[in-house]
């Protein structure tokens, strides 16, 4: 699967060691910044994958700050973005399940390296259930319309 990464200084580690484990298990990745750990906006890499996605440049997204919650306001911004905060397994892979979540957005100053790991695969390797949950993806779209 083709994914695309991104994220700020505070997830920067976090998302290198992602990068390695998703090429690891034979994934193409989009590595869309940042590039060290010197001090970023977290926006401009939210906006980047999100539109990565959005033009089919990467089929899922995985976004990383500090907390998780800045890049999730940026890209749920974008009309058919459906970004997933995700502290916990549960979560990410009901985001699949029922959200049919296009990126996973996690915090590096919040989870440590081997739930990360476990979360990117369950978000990976999940489908998306449809029936009742295509409906309701939908009508999210139809609702916010401009
Ligand atoms: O979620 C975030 C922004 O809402 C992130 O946690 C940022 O990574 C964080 O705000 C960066 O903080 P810093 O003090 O500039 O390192």
């Amino acid at each position: 699967m083709k994914i695309a990464l991104g994220s700020d200084h505070a997830g920067f580690e976090l998302k290198e060691k992602i990068k390695t484990f998703l090429e690891e298990l034979g994934h193409e990745i989009l590595d869309l910044g940042c590039y060290s750990k010197d001090s970023v906006d977290y926006p401009e890499f939210g906006a980047k994958v999100a539109r990565a996605i959005l033009n089919g440049e990467a089929e899922r997204g995985i976004l990383i700050c500090g907390t998780g919650i800045g890049m999730s306001m940026v890209a749920n911004r974008f009309h058919g973005i459906r970004a997933a905060l995700c502290h916990e397994l549960f979560t990410a892979k009901m985001a699949r399940l029922h959200n049919d979540a296009n990126i996973l957005v996690l915090g590096g100053r919040v989870i440590g390296d081997a739930l990360a790991f476990e979360m990117v695969k369950v978000f990976i390797d999940t489908p998306f259930e449809g029936g009742r949950h295509e409906r309701r993806i939908k009508l999210i779209d139809e609702l916010t319309k401009e």
